[in-house]
Protein backbone atom coordinates (compact mmCIF):
# COMPACT_ATOMS: atom_id res chain seq x y z
CA UNK A 1 0.00 0.00 0.00
CA UNK A 2 1.57 3.35 -0.98
CA UNK A 3 2.03 5.88 2.04
CA UNK A 4 0.56 9.66 1.53
CA UNK A 5 1.12 12.19 3.97
CA UNK A 6 -1.49 14.97 5.35
CA UNK A 7 -0.46 16.67 8.41
CA UNK A 8 -0.16 14.01 11.30
CA UNK A 9 -1.70 11.24 9.63
CA UNK A 10 -0.34 8.58 6.88
CA UNK A 11 -2.77 7.14 4.78
CA UNK A 12 -1.60 3.76 3.34
CA UNK A 13 -0.40 1.79 6.79
CA UNK A 14 -2.14 -0.13 8.54
CA UNK A 15 -6.27 0.01 8.80
CA UNK A 16 -7.93 2.13 6.22
CA UNK A 17 -8.48 5.58 7.81
CA UNK A 18 -12.01 6.82 9.03
CA UNK A 19 -13.24 9.87 7.32
CA UNK A 20 -16.58 11.44 8.33
CA UNK A 21 -18.65 13.95 6.28
CA UNK A 22 -19.42 17.58 7.53
CA UNK A 23 -22.80 18.56 5.88
CA UNK A 24 -24.16 21.39 6.97
CA UNK A 25 -26.98 23.81 5.11
CA UNK A 26 -26.26 27.40 7.16
CA UNK A 27 -24.10 28.61 9.80
CA UNK A 28 -25.75 27.47 13.28
CA UNK A 29 -25.92 24.04 11.71
CA UNK A 30 -22.07 24.00 10.57
CA UNK A 31 -21.16 25.41 13.45
CA UNK A 32 -22.75 22.67 15.68
CA UNK A 33 -21.75 19.91 13.27
CA UNK A 34 -17.98 21.01 12.87
CA UNK A 35 -17.41 20.94 17.09
CA UNK A 36 -19.89 17.55 17.12
CA UNK A 37 -17.76 15.55 14.64
CA UNK A 38 -14.36 17.24 15.89
CA UNK A 39 -14.82 14.86 18.47
CA UNK A 40 -15.83 11.76 16.88
CA UNK A 41 -13.18 8.62 16.71
CA UNK A 42 -12.48 9.63 13.53
CA UNK A 43 -9.16 10.61 11.07
CA UNK A 44 -10.07 12.53 8.47
CA UNK A 45 -13.29 15.20 8.27
CA UNK A 46 -14.57 15.81 4.91
CA UNK A 47 -16.59 19.29 4.07
CA UNK A 48 -19.42 18.39 1.76
CA UNK A 49 -19.88 22.07 0.73
CA UNK A 50 -22.53 21.10 -1.81
CA UNK A 51 -24.53 21.48 0.78
CA UNK A 52 -23.88 24.69 2.28
CA UNK A 53 -26.68 27.16 1.33
CA UNK A 54 -23.88 29.81 0.79
CA UNK A 55 -21.60 28.19 -1.40
CA UNK A 56 -21.66 31.06 -3.86
CA UNK A 57 -20.45 33.33 -1.79
CA UNK A 58 -16.76 33.15 -1.28
CA UNK A 59 -16.38 35.22 1.64
CA UNK A 60 -19.00 33.30 3.47
CA UNK A 61 -17.24 30.47 2.27
CA UNK A 62 -13.92 31.38 3.86
CA UNK A 63 -15.35 32.53 6.88
CA UNK A 64 -17.09 29.05 7.10
CA UNK A 65 -13.78 27.13 5.91
CA UNK A 66 -11.94 29.49 8.89
CA UNK A 67 -14.45 28.05 11.16
CA UNK A 68 -14.25 24.70 10.65
CA UNK A 69 -10.28 24.39 10.85
CA UNK A 70 -10.68 26.13 14.29
CA UNK A 71 -13.01 23.28 15.37
CA UNK A 72 -11.46 19.94 13.77
CA UNK A 73 -8.11 21.62 15.24
CA UNK A 74 -5.09 19.14 13.48
CA UNK A 75 -7.74 16.59 11.56
CA UNK A 76 -6.77 16.54 7.83
CA UNK A 77 -9.75 18.73 5.98
CA UNK A 78 -11.20 17.56 2.35
CA UNK A 79 -13.00 20.14 0.27
CA UNK A 80 -15.59 18.68 -1.51
CA UNK A 81 -17.77 20.21 -3.87
CA UNK A 82 -19.91 17.07 -5.45
CA UNK A 83 -22.07 18.23 -8.59
CA UNK A 84 -25.30 16.71 -8.88
CA UNK A 85 -24.52 14.32 -11.36
CA UNK A 86 -21.94 12.44 -8.94
CA UNK A 87 -24.48 12.40 -6.37
CA UNK A 88 -24.18 15.80 -4.54
CA UNK A 89 -26.59 18.09 -3.41
CA UNK A 90 -26.42 21.07 -5.69
CA UNK A 91 -24.76 22.66 -9.45
CA UNK A 92 -22.77 25.12 -9.50
CA UNK A 93 -20.97 27.27 -12.53
CA UNK A 94 -18.16 25.30 -13.74
CA UNK A 95 -15.64 28.18 -13.74
CA UNK A 96 -17.26 28.46 -10.30
CA UNK A 97 -16.45 25.05 -9.28
CA UNK A 98 -13.10 25.52 -10.18
CA UNK A 99 -12.29 28.99 -8.62
CA UNK A 100 -13.90 27.88 -5.02
CA UNK A 101 -11.08 25.06 -5.29
CA UNK A 102 -8.62 27.10 -6.19
CA UNK A 103 -9.69 29.69 -3.24
CA UNK A 104 -9.99 26.85 -0.67
CA UNK A 105 -6.35 26.35 -1.49
CA UNK A 106 -5.41 29.87 -1.42
CA UNK A 107 -6.35 29.70 2.24
CA UNK A 108 -4.35 27.76 2.92
CA UNK A 109 -7.29 25.75 5.28
CA UNK A 110 -8.12 22.49 3.67
CA UNK A 111 -5.55 19.92 3.33
CA UNK A 112 -7.03 17.95 0.15
CA UNK A 113 -9.30 19.08 -2.46
CA UNK A 114 -11.56 16.90 -4.01
CA UNK A 115 -12.07 17.07 -8.04
CA UNK A 116 -14.35 14.97 -10.12
CA UNK A 117 -12.28 13.29 -12.80
CA UNK A 118 -15.10 13.91 -15.41
CA UNK A 119 -14.60 18.15 -14.76
CA UNK A 120 -11.23 17.81 -15.17
CA UNK A 121 -11.76 16.11 -18.54
CA UNK A 122 -13.97 18.10 -20.06
CA UNK A 123 -12.68 21.40 -18.75
CA UNK A 124 -9.29 23.34 -19.55
CA UNK A 125 -7.90 23.99 -15.84
CA UNK A 126 -4.40 24.36 -13.75
CA UNK A 127 -6.11 23.34 -10.19
CA UNK A 128 -4.33 20.66 -9.80
CA UNK A 129 -0.97 21.90 -10.70
CA UNK A 130 -2.08 25.68 -8.44
CA UNK A 131 -2.92 22.93 -5.61
CA UNK A 132 0.16 21.39 -5.64
CA UNK A 133 2.15 24.31 -5.81
CA UNK A 134 0.27 24.96 -2.50
CA UNK A 135 0.99 22.23 -0.42
CA UNK A 136 -2.83 21.04 -1.00
CA UNK A 137 -3.27 17.14 -2.02
CA UNK A 138 -5.61 16.78 -4.91
CA UNK A 139 -8.03 13.94 -4.37
CA UNK A 140 -9.72 13.07 -7.92
CA UNK A 141 -13.00 11.32 -7.72
CA UNK A 142 -15.56 9.54 -9.80
CA UNK A 143 -18.76 8.26 -8.81
CA UNK A 144 -21.60 5.97 -10.27
CA UNK A 145 -24.74 5.92 -8.43
CA UNK A 146 -26.72 3.65 -10.88
CA UNK A 147 -23.75 0.57 -11.26
CA UNK A 148 -20.84 -0.70 -10.92
CA UNK A 149 -18.73 -0.28 -13.99
CA UNK A 150 -16.19 -2.99 -14.97
CA UNK A 151 -13.31 -4.52 -13.33
CA UNK A 152 -11.09 -3.23 -15.76
CA UNK A 153 -13.00 -0.30 -15.94
CA UNK A 154 -12.80 0.54 -12.81
CA UNK A 155 -8.89 -0.11 -12.90
CA UNK A 156 -8.38 2.17 -15.60
CA UNK A 157 -10.11 5.24 -14.11
CA UNK A 158 -7.73 4.61 -11.27
CA UNK A 159 -5.00 4.40 -13.34
CA UNK A 160 -5.99 7.59 -15.72
CA UNK A 161 -6.39 9.91 -12.35
CA UNK A 162 -2.98 8.81 -11.29
CA UNK A 163 -2.05 9.78 -14.76
CA UNK A 164 -3.58 13.36 -14.47
CA UNK A 165 -1.65 14.54 -11.20
CA UNK A 166 -3.85 12.42 -8.37
CA UNK A 167 -2.20 12.21 -4.71
CA UNK A 168 -5.46 9.97 -4.13
CA UNK A 169 -7.71 8.16 -6.52
CA UNK A 170 -11.20 7.48 -5.73
CA UNK A 171 -14.12 5.81 -7.13
CA UNK A 172 -17.06 5.11 -5.80
CA UNK A 173 -19.68 2.99 -6.81
CA UNK A 174 -23.14 1.18 -6.55
CA UNK A 175 -22.90 -2.77 -6.63
CA UNK A 176 -26.50 -4.86 -6.96
CA UNK A 177 -24.77 -8.46 -7.04
CA UNK A 178 -21.79 -9.97 -5.23
CA UNK A 179 -20.43 -10.13 -8.41
CA UNK A 180 -20.42 -6.62 -8.54
CA UNK A 181 -18.84 -6.53 -5.07
CA UNK A 182 -15.90 -9.19 -6.22
CA UNK A 183 -15.01 -6.74 -9.03
CA UNK A 184 -14.65 -4.07 -6.89
CA UNK A 185 -12.02 -6.18 -4.40
CA UNK A 186 -10.39 -7.73 -7.80
CA UNK A 187 -9.87 -4.36 -9.47
CA UNK A 188 -8.81 -2.88 -5.58
CA UNK A 189 -6.38 -5.81 -5.58
CA UNK A 190 -5.01 -5.75 -9.14
CA UNK A 191 -4.48 -1.96 -8.24
CA UNK A 192 -2.40 -2.43 -5.41
CA UNK A 193 -0.29 -5.75 -6.66
CA UNK A 194 0.19 -3.75 -9.93
CA UNK A 195 0.69 -0.37 -9.21
CA UNK A 196 1.79 -0.12 -5.16
CA UNK A 197 2.61 3.71 -5.54
CA UNK A 198 -0.92 4.68 -6.22
CA UNK A 199 -2.94 5.68 -2.83
CA UNK A 200 -6.42 4.93 -3.73
CA UNK A 201 -10.01 4.28 -2.39
CA UNK A 202 -12.66 2.31 -4.18
CA UNK A 203 -15.89 2.26 -2.45
CA UNK A 204 -19.03 0.12 -2.88
CA UNK A 205 -22.25 1.77 -1.81
CA UNK A 206 -25.22 0.53 -0.91
CA UNK A 207 -26.23 -2.61 1.41
CA UNK A 208 -24.38 -5.03 -0.14
CA UNK A 209 -21.07 -2.54 -0.82
CA UNK A 210 -20.37 -2.39 3.13
CA UNK A 211 -17.60 -5.00 2.65
CA UNK A 212 -15.84 -2.78 0.37
CA UNK A 213 -15.75 -0.59 3.14
CA UNK A 214 -14.43 -2.96 5.72
CA UNK A 215 -11.57 -4.42 3.44
CA UNK A 216 -8.96 -1.89 3.01
CA UNK A 217 -6.33 -3.13 4.81
CA UNK A 218 -7.03 -6.40 2.67
CA UNK A 219 -7.14 -5.29 -0.53
CA UNK A 220 -5.56 -1.84 -0.51
CA UNK A 221 -7.95 1.04 0.07
CA UNK A 222 -6.08 3.77 2.33
CA UNK A 223 -9.94 5.31 3.67
CA UNK A 224 -12.69 4.81 4.53
CA UNK A 225 -16.25 6.76 4.76
CA UNK A 226 -18.11 6.71 8.18
CA UNK A 227 -22.09 7.89 8.76
CA UNK A 228 -21.51 11.11 11.69
CA UNK A 229 -24.57 9.40 13.16
CA UNK A 230 -26.61 12.39 11.85
CA UNK A 231 -26.23 12.16 8.37
CA UNK A 232 -24.90 9.22 5.95
CA UNK A 233 -23.29 10.95 2.69
CA UNK A 234 -23.54 7.86 0.95
CA UNK A 235 -25.79 4.97 1.13
CA UNK A 236 -24.43 2.19 2.84
CA UNK A 237 -21.37 4.06 5.39
CA UNK A 238 -21.76 2.80 8.81
CA UNK A 239 -21.45 4.44 12.02
CA UNK A 240 -17.80 5.03 13.51
CA UNK A 241 -17.88 2.35 16.44
CA UNK A 242 -19.33 -0.48 14.00
CA UNK A 243 -16.71 0.41 11.24
CA UNK A 244 -13.88 0.31 14.05
CA UNK A 245 -14.84 -2.87 14.59
CA UNK A 246 -15.40 -4.18 11.27
CA UNK A 247 -12.03 -2.74 10.24
CA UNK A 248 -10.55 -4.23 13.87
CA UNK A 249 -12.36 -8.04 12.83
CA UNK A 250 -11.21 -7.68 8.93
CA UNK A 251 -7.81 -6.46 9.41
CA UNK A 252 -4.61 -8.15 9.35
CA UNK A 253 -3.83 -8.18 13.27
CA UNK A 254 -4.73 -11.68 13.82
CA UNK A 255 -2.60 -12.68 10.74
CA UNK A 256 1.01 -10.99 11.79
CA UNK A 257 2.63 -14.26 11.20
CA UNK A 258 1.10 -14.88 7.63
CA UNK A 259 1.21 -11.17 6.73
CA UNK A 260 4.86 -10.48 8.35
CA UNK A 261 3.38 -7.11 9.33
CA UNK A 262 2.80 -5.49 12.82
CA UNK A 263 -0.84 -3.90 13.18
CA UNK A 264 -0.79 -0.48 13.26
CA UNK A 265 -3.42 2.30 13.55
O1 LIG B 1 -16.60 10.07 -2.68
C1 LIG B 1 -16.97 9.89 -1.54
C2 LIG B 1 -17.26 8.55 -1.03
C3 LIG B 1 -18.71 8.48 -0.64
O2 LIG B 1 -19.49 8.58 -1.82
C4 LIG B 1 -19.02 7.10 -0.01
O3 LIG B 1 -19.53 6.25 -0.72
O4 LIG B 1 -18.75 6.91 1.17
C5 LIG B 1 -19.04 9.59 0.33
C6 LIG B 1 -18.70 10.96 -0.22
O5 LIG B 1 -18.97 11.96 0.75
C7 LIG B 1 -17.27 11.03 -0.63
O6 LIG B 1 -16.99 12.26 -1.24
Amino acid sequence: MSKLKVRNLTLGTGQPKVCVSLIASNFEELFAEALRISKMDCDVIEWRADYFMYVNDISFMRKAAYFIRYAIEDKPLIFTFRTLDEGGGQDIEIPYYFELNRYMVHTGLVDIIDLELAKLVDNETDVVQYAKKNNVKVLLSAHDFEQTPSQSELTETIFDMRHMGADLCKMAVMPHSMSDVLDILSSANHIQEEREEIPFVLVGMGEIGRLTRLTGELFGSVLTFASSGKYESAPGQMKIPELRQGLDIIGKKNEGALFGEEKSR
